[in-house]
């Protein structure tokens, strides 16, 4: 198997966006390969074959699945690199797990609701969206960033999902800056970033995605 690091990834995933994050964030080289989901490589199934999904981190071959794993599993396994992205406390990365948790179990689904659905459940879908982002910034508070001073692996967890802000915003009529000004201020500060920078793509370009899945499913 091939030496150090690979990751199977697609381009416009929050997902691998978090992994692409952490292994900029350590200074770690790794391939990049891009995936075809709606033909999946040998490679792929392979790696991960009981989600079938990416990203998978190889390392010397070896695969490591699940987003939150592989971001805390590059944080252990290359402890020397860059900053510590999990807290050294044991009570504070509990707490950053529950919220990375949270992160997962409510934006990607509810936004998903926003733009797929139509009429009351899409109003359900908004209302809860801003309830959500409502939540994320009281665990915020008025910290820089989620981890503190330190950009952090709540931080790294979640700002994917900024790119997705504008397709939330305009199926939702609703404003992040208005609902939630802390977390919009806490967005553009991780955006001067270079590790989110390289790694995000323009909210415009995942509205075009977005638009382009609708179509694809056949919701106008
Ligand atoms: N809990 C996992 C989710 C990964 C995922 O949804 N991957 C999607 C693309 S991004 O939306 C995927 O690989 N889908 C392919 C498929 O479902 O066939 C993680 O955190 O890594």
């Amino acid at each position: 198997e091939k030496k150090g690091l690979q990751l199977l990834d697609f381009w416009v995933s929050p997902f691998g966006q978090r992994c692409r994050i952490a292994l900029a964030e350590k200074g770690l080289p790794y391939e990049y390969l891009e995936q075809d989901l709606s033909n999946k490589s040998e490679l792929l199934l392979r790696s991960n074959p009981i989600h079938k999904k990416i990203p998978v981190l190889l390392h010397d071959g070896r695969p490591v699945c699940e987003s939150l794993i592989i971001v805390q599993y590059i944080d252990e396994a290359f402890p020397g690199q860059g900053a510590p992205l999990l807290p050294a406390d044991p009570y504070a990365r509990a707490q950053a797990r529950f919220w990375a948790d949270y992160v997962d179990k409510k934006v990607y689904d509810c936004g998903s609701r926003l733009w797929k659905l139509k009429g009351e459940a899409q109003q359900q879908a908004r209302k809860e969206m801003v309830e959500i982002l409502k939540t994320l910034e009281g665990a915020l508070g008025d910290g820089k960033f989620f981890g503190g001073e330190a950009f952090g692996f709540l931080d790294v967890a979640f700002v994917p999902f900024t790119a997705w802000f504008l397709t939330y915003e305009r199926y939702g009529e609703f404003s992040v800056e208005e609902e939630c000004p802390r977390l919009a201020a806490w967005a553009k500060r991780c955006a001067e970033r270079e590790s989110v920078a390289k790694n995000l793509y323009p909210p415009e370009k995942v509205y075009e995605f977005v638009g382009g899945m609708k179509k694809r499913l056949g919701i106008e």
